[in-house]
C-alpha cells in the first residue's frame, strides 16, 4: 500500500502582541474551508506534556540554559506525538511558534549561544532526510510600540511579555535575521495594517495551496 503524501507544515511567529494569535484563528477557517486536513498546535505545549512544561517557562523563574533545554523538550514531545503522525497521515500542521522563536527569544532576546541552539535543533529535529523545519513560516512584523499598545489593552502579561522593551527589539531584530538567512522558507508580513489587509495577503499567499 502506497503512503499518502506527507502534509504541509507552516509556523506562526512573532514578538508577542503583534497578532499572531487573530491571524492563525482566521488562517485555520481557511484552509477547513478549502477542505485540507489541518490539526492547528502550539508551542511550547501541544502534547500533556508540553503543556505542563509550558505552564512552568511562562511563570517559573528559571536559567537561560533550563528555558532552552525546556522548550526544546517540549518540541521533542511535540514532534514525536503530535507533528510527525500527522504529516505521515497527510494532514497539514499549523503550528503556533516553532525553533524560529526559540532563535528570537532564547538566542535574540536573552543572549544564548547560537552553538548551543544548534546542538540542540540538530538533537531534536535532525532526521534520516535532514532537519524537520516547517515548509513556510509566517512572521507577523510589528514595531515595538505597535505591540505593546495591542498587549496593553488585551491580557494579564506572562514572563516573556512583561519583559523590558531592549528584549522585545532584540528578539524582533532575531526574527528578520532569521527571516533574511532563510528566504526560502521564511515570509515577514508587515503586521502594522489593519487585519482586512493582513488577511487578504494571507489569502494571497495561500491561494494556490491544497
Ligand atoms: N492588525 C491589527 N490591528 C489592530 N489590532 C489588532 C491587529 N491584530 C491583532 N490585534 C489586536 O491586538 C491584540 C493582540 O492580538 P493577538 O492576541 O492576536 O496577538 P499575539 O499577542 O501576537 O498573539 P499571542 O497571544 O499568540 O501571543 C488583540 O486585542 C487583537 O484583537
Ligand atoms: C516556542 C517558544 C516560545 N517562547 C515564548 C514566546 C512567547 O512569549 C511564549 C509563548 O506564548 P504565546 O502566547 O503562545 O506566543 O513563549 C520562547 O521564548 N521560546 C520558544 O522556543
Amino acid at each position: 500500500m502506497t503512503s499518502p503524501p506527507r502534509g504541509r507544515f507552516i509556523s506562526v511567529e512573532g514578538i508577542d502582541g503583534a497578532g499572531k494569535s487573530t491571524h492563525l484563528a482566521w488562517l485555520t477557517d481557511y484552509f477547513l474551508n478549502k477542505g485540507i486536513s489541518l490539526i492547528q498546535s502550539r508551542e511550547p505545549g501541544g502534547t500533556g506534556l508540553g503543556e505542563k512544561l509550558r505552564a512552568l517557562l511562562l511563570n517559573d523563574a528559571m536559567s537561560l540554559e533550563t528555558e532552552a533545554l525546556l522548550m526544546f523538550a517540549s518540541r521533542a514531545e511535540h514532534l514525536a506525538q503530535v507533528i510527525e503522525p500527522a504529516l505521515s497521515r497527510g494532514d497539514w500542521v499549523l503550528c503556533d511558534r516553532f525553533s524560529d522563536a526559540t532563535y528570537a527569544y532564547q538566542c535574540g532576546g536573552r543572549g544564548l549561544d547560537k552553538t548551543k541552539f544548534t546542538a540542540l535543533e540538530q538533537w531534536v529535529q535532525l532526521r534520516d532526510r535532514g532537519l524537520i523545519e516547517p515548509d513556510l513560516t509566517l512572521i507577523f512584523d510589528v514595531p515595538l510600540e505597535v505591540s505593546q499598545a495591542r498587549m496593553a489593552t488585551s491580557r494579564v502579561l506572562d514572563r516573556f511579555e512583561s519583559e523590558q522593551q531592549d528584549f522585545h527589539a532584540r528578539v524582533r531584530a532575531a526574527y528578520l535575521e532569521r527571516a533574511e538567512q532563510n528566504p526560502q522558507r521564511i515570509r515577514v508580513i508587515n503586521a502594522n495594517r489593519s487585519v482586512v489587509e493582513i488577511q487578504s495577503e494571507l489569502a494571497e499567499i495561500f491561494a494556490d495551496y491544497e
